[in-house]
């Protein structure tokens, strides 16, 4: 949790406003420009009319040139005070969607396995700009109806101050109404956000699996989840909806309580000591007038509690935890790649059992490792600590004798390339996604779509390179985003290779590019692979055999074999398979 998480939500959102400030006050001034024009137009009429039908009264000219010339300035200030007013939500939006897009690129790993995608993209994109837009709104309308209702408050008090007094006596009970009010719109517009995020996430779900859906024959039984999730953002809106309705009505019956309660007292004055008609009447118009001001603003309860519980939940994603990198040590190049695990434990937030279980184990430089091991026995949580998503519970992780937790993360992370098992490409270009957040170089480029035996098949495309590649790779085969992913990690060039093979069979072709950038990088890089075919890893230099987060053997193919065990009896079974 960052610390300013006990800063209130207006202090937080205030920040993205105040390097703007000047727009907001230039907004202000420009709309008292339009007040005080609409204010000069029935005096300078009353002024036409009073003293131009005098013989020696102004010039006719002047009149269109006195009318337009206000309708001029009115308009140029009212264009001005949009302007402004827009100019500063955007900026301040431009500001906080930044701010909550670099929390998202910073978030503990941890994070991203709870939330969904659809959910970041609400926090991000949508919310900062109704926000923003409902609080720069309830701010002109506080401006419009609340700077009249104070100076109605002071006319009042210039009129009959005992009276006043006495009015005001009703305004602890308005508050209070108001806060009971308030305190409900708030619970249901909560529930309405929550809800709606549940209802993001269906179509997110839906967008991207829709080739199960599909395949389910699944689109009625997903029809009906979405209905009732948004019957569900209905609910709460409509609840929401109604409690804010019932602002207006209570705040006004504790008005009229009032405002019978002062004429009352204000009839008892006049007949008392006399006041004239005319001083009441001035008083009660006054009142009035100020209860109607008072109407507004209470219509401002909804959308602001509103906008302060959308921010609430955009603040929760700048507060969620951050990864941590408090390793301060750099690498003056790149690796040796002499990797050693002693003792490491790590056990996921929430799980019964450590994923690792004291593992020792090593890869050496230069050699090509497989690690190979059932299903769940920790493979790919050894890669997530490699790579720095996780910090282990115990034990030591040393890269070239430096503990990993020492280094920065951004050291660490640039000695490894790695190939997962889930491909994930942008939707980009073939090279924009090789070339991925590096300088461009053509001949580079088409060297390693060469090596990932993709330059053929990219030159078949309509636009080459630049062919977009669709929403994580869809427009292309499976061995092709298999081999994409590896021509990315060949551009990156780093030391250390990690390939964690799918478990899904490879089409030969793609097959043969895994096996021929295993043997380009054999004995250059350290090779890191997770193999579930163990024909991929005959020629290792060494294999880790693992078992429930352990270290079950180790050799090479020849003396795992030689040793029947654990691994022995895996090439037997993929053998009985094949
Ligand atoms: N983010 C997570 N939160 C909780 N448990 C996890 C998480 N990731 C993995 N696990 C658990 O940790 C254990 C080891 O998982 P890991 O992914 O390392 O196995 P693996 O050997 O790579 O498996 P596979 O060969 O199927 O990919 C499993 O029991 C898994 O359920």
């Amino acid at each position: 949790m960052s610390q300013d998480s006990s800063v209130p939500v207006s202090r937080r959102l205030g920040r993205y406003v105040y390097p703007y400030r000047w727009g907001a006050v230039l907004t202000i001034v420009a709309y008292l420009g339009v007040a005080g024009t609409e204010l000069m137009l029935p005096k300078l009429i009353g002024y036409a009319f009073g003293e131009g039908f005098a013989k020696d009264a102004f010039p006719l000219w002047m009149v269109p040139v006195v009318l337009v010339g206000l309708y001029v300035v009115r308009g140029l200030c009212n264009f001005a005070g949009q302007y402004l007013f827009h100019w500063t939500i955007a900026r301040s939006v431009l500001d906080f969607r930044t701010a909550l897009v670099e929390a998202l690129l910073k978030l503990d790993a941890q994070v991203y396995t709870r939330m969904q995608p659809g959910t970041a993209v609400t926090k991000v994109v949508n919310d900062p700009q109704q926000i923003l837009q409902i609080t720069g709104d309830v701010g002109m309308a506080l401006l419009r109806d609340g700077l009249p209702a104070i100076g109605l408050v002071g006319y009042l008090f210039h009129l009959n101050w005992q009276l006043t007094l006495l009015a005001l006596v009703v305004a602890p009970l308005l508050a209070l109404v108001m806060k009971k009010v308030n305190r409900r719109i708030r619970l249901m517009s909560s529930r309405s956000y929550d809800s709606q995020l549940v209802l993001v996430n269906k179509v997110d779900d839906i967008t991207r699996a829709w080739r199960v859906v599909r395949q389910f024959g699944a689109a009625a039984f997903e029809r009906q989840r979405f209905v009732d999730a948004a019957q569900e953002v209905r609910r709460y809106n409509l609840k929401a909806a109604a409690a804010a309705a019932m602002a207006q009505p209570m705040s006004q019956l504790v008005a009229s309580v009032g405002l019978s309660f002062i004429i009352c007292a204000a009839l008892w004055q006049a007949r008392a000591q006399g006041t004239g008609v005319q001083q009441f009447a001035e008083f009660i118009a006054a009142l009035l007038l100020l209860i109607s001001k008072l109407r507004h603003l209470s219509d401002l309860a909804a959308p602001l509690t509103r906008a302060s519980v959308v921010a609430q939940g955009c603040l929760a994603l700048m507060d969620a935890p951050k990864e941590a990198d408090t390793g301060t040590q750099e690498l003056p190049g790149p690796a040796r790649g002499d990797i050693s695990m002693d003792a490491v434990r790590l056990t996921y937030p929430g799980a019964a059992q450590p994923a690792l279980d004291g593992l020792t184990l090593a890869f050496g430089a230069g050699k090509t490792t497989a690690l190979v091991g059932a299903s769940g026995a920790g493979k790919s949580s050894i890669i997530h600590l490699l790579l720095g998503f996780g910090h282990p519970d115990g034990g030591h992780i040393r890269l070239d004798g430096a503990d990993v937790a020492a280094l920065s993360r951004a050291a660490l992370r640039r000695q490894f390339a790695v190939v997962s098992q889930d491909i994930v490409l942008f939707d980009d270009s073939v090279a924009a996604n090789i070339a991925y957040a590096q300088p461009r170089d053509e001949a580079r480029l088409e060297q390693v779509l060469r090596a990932a035996h993709l330059w053929d098949f990219v030159q078949t495309l309509p636009e080459g390179v630049e062919t977009p590649v669709g929403a994580n790779g869809s427009k292309l085969s499976g061995g092709q985003r298999q081999r994409l992913a590896i021509a990315r990690a060949l551009y990156k060039d780093a030391p250390i290779w990690i390939f964690d093979e799918a478990t899904s069979a490879l089409d030969t072709e793609s097959e043969r590019a895994v096996q021929q950038a295993l043997s380009l990088w054999a004995g250059r890089k350290t090779l890191i692979v997770i193999a579930h075919r163990l024909s991929t890893i005959r020629d290792a230099d060494a294999i880790h055999v693992m078992g429930a987060g352990k270290l079950v053997e180790t050799g090479t193919h020849a003396e795992l074999i030689a040793r029947d065990g654990a691994y022995a009896a895996m090439v037997r079974a993929q053998a009985g398979e094949a």
